[in-house]
């Protein structure tokens, strides 16, 4: 499902950073993997070049045999809204809009009609336990159900791939392992899931553990 063939990411400005050098990895349709590795070895990096957030200086990468284009193209934003569910640290929900509304936007935009938007929008939701919530503004949610919201807007579209950036870093214990439970469900949907991640929560319960060391994979000790 997803393909990721020496990619390699260096950011400029005052002292060079090589934040990924030459990195490959696979993950399948079906897989769970966790990409584990210290704070400022390149995981979130990684992440945003597979989410079409960045563009990568060499490699190249590919999700369902469809190489992950340039993020500021129409097929890059098309890429974003229909290959890829992204759960970000931030968030970046609509604070002011409801639930319901931040998990229709993504639906919305990709042409989805309204009523058929907001069926699929509830059915997101109620899968998460919030269809009791779904018309309060999401800055009433608690964190929990935020990130909840967040989760069903990333899979309201249903991407084949789903990327994860430290999903449980700020909720207690209780919530982590729901929300680890709802993101690896999605692999028995047939979707490749990739979660970077510090929290052995979410790495012993993963297919596989990609071990990443200043910018490059290395086997895992
Ligand atoms: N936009 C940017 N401009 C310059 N340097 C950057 C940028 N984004 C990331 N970096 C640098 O690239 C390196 C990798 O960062 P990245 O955020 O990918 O690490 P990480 O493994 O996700 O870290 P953490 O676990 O702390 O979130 C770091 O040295 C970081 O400072």
């Amino acid at each position: 499902m997803l393909h990721v063939n020496a990619v390699s990411k260096t950011f400029l400005g005052g002292q060079p950073v090589h934040a990924l050098r030459e990195v490959s990895l696979q993950v399948a349709a079906g897989e769970t993997v966790a990409l584990v590795g210290p704070s400022g070895s390149g995981k979130t990096t990684l992440l945003r070049l597979i989410a079409c957030h960045l563009t990568p200086d060499s490699g190249d990468l590919t999700v369902d045999g469809q190489r992950v284009p340039r993020p500021s193209t129409a097929a890059g934003a098309a890429f974003r809204r229909r290959m890829v569910g992204v759960l970000l640290q931030d968030l970046g929900l609509i604070e002011m809009d409801t639930a319901l509304a931040n998990v229709m936007l993504p639906l919305r935009l990709a042409g989805v009609g309204r009523r058929d938007a907001a069926r699929r929008a509830h059915l997101q939701l109620q899968k998460r336990g919030l269809d009791h919530r779904s018309d309060a503004p999401v800055n009433t949610l608690s964190g929990g159900q935020r990130q909840r919201v967040a989760l069903a807007r990333a899979l309201a579209c249903e991407p084949p791939l789903v990327l994860a950036d430290e999903p449980t870093s700020n909720l207690d214990a209780d919530q982590a392992s729901q929300a680890v439970s709802d993101l690896l469900a999605q692999a028995r949907e047939h979707r490749a899931v990739l979660i970077a991640t510090h929290d052995p929560e979410v790495w012993t319960r993963c297919d596989r553990v990609l071990h990443l060391d200043d910018g490059r994979i290395t086997p895992h000790g």
